[in-house]
């Protein structure tokens, strides 16, 4: 019996970078949280303490800043692209490079002025080898609704089972899903942007028999209305809305008054393809 090393990965998590480009009176806000993983020959550190192979987190974090200055940070899988393809070509021991960004929005309110958005986080994640180049876009917390035109009957039941069928109820959730790009070249944000659009058209537009029917129509519609997209994952938690009993007051209750639940909560998980897609290279995750 022996024992060896696993697979491993190390870099800087979370380097916050807020960058103002100041064009003239219109300054534009970016402000992003880069997280950096790189892999590759890196027993020698783990089983010797020889470090002549590690980068250092720090100088990580250092090239995330030096490069928002020389390159300027533009579209989240751009920026991430570039430091990526910066680590695995300067890095001999280094065969991979996964970076992911959380891309927070400010709204414009002046020329210099910005209120930070707070109804969805835009991610990006990039994976570079020597071979290969994968882009991810997602979002997280985009928090949605549906006041009716949701059902939820037809299920088993066993002797645990005390949920009401329902023929009209609330459907609520906070998307969190992600999206795999087919080339690792594009309009970025006009991707995103589409592919928000779709996902929040197709909740909308859906009538519901299951959070899992939605799910299916979400990622379907989205894959329909972007050609550039291979693969669309989504993490759905169904944020459920109890109706409150009302009879001890006296009181009729006809789907008007909720409670909010907060947990436990129904998490409905789920992948669409397209499926003369290429697989993806490498294994990515919610
Ligand atoms: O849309 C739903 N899917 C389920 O699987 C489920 N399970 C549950 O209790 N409520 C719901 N709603």
């Amino acid at each position: 019996m022996a024992i060896v090393l696993g697979p491993n990965r190390y870099g800087k998590a979370e380097t916050r970078l807020v960058s103002v480009a100041r064009d003239g009176e219109t300054h534009t806000l970016t402000d992003l949280n880069v997280s950096i993983a790189l892999s590759g020959d890196l027993a020698a550190t783990h089983l010797t303490g020889d470090n002549s192979g590690v980068l250092p987190t720090d100088t990580m974090k250092n090239t995330v800043y030096a490069f928002a200055k020389e390159r300027g940070v533009g579209e989240p899988e751009q920026f991430a692209l570039q430091l990526a393809r910066h680590f695995v070509s300067t890095q001999s021991q280094i065969d991979k490079a996964h970076i992911t960004i959380e891309a927070y929005g400010w709204e414009r309110l002046g020329p210099h002025s910005f209120q930070r958005r707070g109804d969805h986080t835009r991610l990006a994640a990039v994976t570079v080898t020597a071979e290969q180049e994968q882009v991810v876009s997602g979002v997280t917390g985009l928090t949605l609704l549906n006041s009716t035109a949701s059902e939820f009957h037809g299920y088993p039941k066993d002797r645990y089972t005390t949920l009401p069928e329902t023929r009209d109820r609330i459907l609520a959730t906070a998307v969190d899903a992600r999206w795999r790009h087919l080339t690792a070249d594009g309009d970025w944000a006009g991707s995103f942007a589409g592919a928000l659009e779709a996902l929040t058209t197709a909740f909308a537009n859906t009538y519901s028999h299951s959070l899992q029917q939605t799910l299916y129509a979400m990622g379907s519609y989205t894959l329909s209305q972007r050609p550039e997209l291979a693969e669309v994952r989504l993490a759905l938690p169904n944020k459920h809305h109890y109706l409150v009993d009302l009879s001890p007051f006296g009181l009729t209750n006809d789907n008007e008054v909720f409670i909010a639940g907060d947990r436990p909560y129904g998490l409905i998980e789920g992948t669409v393809i397209r499926d003369d897609a290429p697989p993806a290279g490498v294994e990515w995750y919610l």
